[in-house]
C-alpha cells in the first residue's frame, strides 16, 4: 500500500489486492458498453430516486449543485440487498456481481488494517458498521469534451462514506487536493486507488482526512471510472444512528473535535447542498 500522508491519511493506491486484471479490465469494459447503449435500452434505468436499487443518471445533484459535472453515472446498491440479476442490465451483469464480491472482501481488509492503523483492535471498523454496511457501485462515464477549460467532469469533493475503492482506466483527469495543490493521479494499470471519506474522518478524529478531490474534463475520452462506496444505510424511521469520534482515540490530549452527529443528519446536509465545493463536516466541527 502506498500513501500521501504528511497530511494526515486520506489517500492510498493498493497494489496488491489479488483481484484478476481481467476482472478490473472487464468491470470498466462492463460500465463502458452499459453506457454505450442506445438510449432507448438504457431509458429502462433512468431515475432521479436515489432509493432505487438501480439507478442511471447524470448529476445526481443538478437542482441544489452550482454547476453540472461532464458525465453520466450508473448505481447500484450491492450490498447488503444487491439487485436480482434480471434487474441489472444484461451487458453488466455477471461483472457487477464478481466485482462486488472482490470489493466486498477487500473492503473487509482495508478496515481491519486502518483499525490497526488506529491503534484499535482488527476488527474493531467492520464491528461498527455490522448490519449498517452499504456498498454502492457507481461507474461513471465521461464523454469526450469540447470545450474542457469551460466545465469539470466532476466538482471539488469529498465522498459521504468511510472509504471509496476507486477504479479508474488509462485516461487520466482525477486529481486529489494536497497541501492547496492539485495533484494528478496517474492511472496505475492493475492499481486501485482508495479515498478516504468524510464518515473515517469525522469517527477517526481528523487521524485520518476525507480527500478532496476532483476530475477534470477532457477532449479525450470517454474516460469510464468505477468508485465502490463503504457507507452506512440511510436511516430509517425515527431511531437516530449516531456516529462521533472513537471512544479510544479521545484523551485529555486529543479532545473530540466533531460533535457526535445523527447520520441523518449528516446525508441531509451533504445531500442539501450537492458538489458545491464546501467540506460537508464543517456544521459538525467542535
Ligand atoms: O471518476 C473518478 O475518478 C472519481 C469519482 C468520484 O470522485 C466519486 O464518484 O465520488
Ligand atoms: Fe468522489
Amino acid at each position: 500500500m502506498r500513501s500521501d500522508a504528511s497530511e494526515g491519511w486520506g489517500f492510498f493506491q493498493v497494489i496488491n489486492h489479488g483481484i484478476p486484471s481481467s476482472v478490473l479490465e472487464e468491470t470498466i469494459d462492463g460500465i463502458r458498453q452499459f453506457h454505450e447503449q442506445d438510449t432507448g435500452v438504457k431509458k429502462r434505468f433512468y431515475t432521479r430516486d436515489l432509493r432505487s436499487k438501480v439507478i442511471y443518471m447524470s448529476n445526481f445533484d443538478l437542482y441544489e449543485a452550482p454547476a453540472a459535472n461532464w458525465r453520466d453515472t450508473f448505481v447500484c446498491g450491492v450490498v447488503p440487498n444487491p439487485p436480482d440479476p434480471e434487474e441489472l442490465p444484461g451487458v453488466c451483469r455477471d461483472i457487477i456481481r464478481e466485482y462486488s464480491m472482490q470489493m466486498k472482501s477487500l473492503g473487509i481488509t482495508l478496515f481491519e488494517l486502518i483499525s490497526e492503523a488506529l491503534g484499535l483492535k482488527r476488527g474493531y471498523l467492520k464491528e461498527l458498521v455490522e448490519d449498517e454496511e452499504r456498498i454502492l457501485l457507481v461507474g461513471h462515464y465521461y464523454p469526450p469534451c469540447p470545450e474542457p477549460e469551460l466545465t469539470l467532469g466532476s466538482t471539488s469533493h469529498q465522498d459521504d462514506d468511510f472509504l471509496t475503492i476507486l477504479l479508474q482506466d488509462q485516461i487520466g483527469g482525477l486529481q486529489v487536493l494536497h497541501q492547496n495543490h492539485w495533484v494528478d493521479v496517474v492511472p496505475d494499470r492493475g492499481g486501485l486507488i482508495v479515498n478516504v471519506g468524510d464518515l473515517l474522518q469525522l469517527i477517526s478524529n481528523d487521524k485520518f482526512i476525507s480527500v478532496q478531490h476532483r476530475v477534470l474534463a477532457k477532449r479525450e475520452g470517454p474516460r469510464i471510472s468505477v468508485a465502490c462506496f463503504f457507507k452506512l444505510q440511510y436511516p430509517k424511521g425515527d431511531a437516530p444512528r449516531h456516529l462521533g469520534p472513537i471512544q479510544e482515540l479521545i484523551s485529555e490530549g486529543n479532545p473530540p473535535v466533531y460533535r457526535h452527529i445523527n447520520v441523518k443528519e449528516y446525508f441531509d446536509h451533504f445531500y442539501g447542498k450537492g458538489l458545491d465545493g464546501n467540506p460537508a463536516l464543517t456544521p459538525f466541527r467542535l
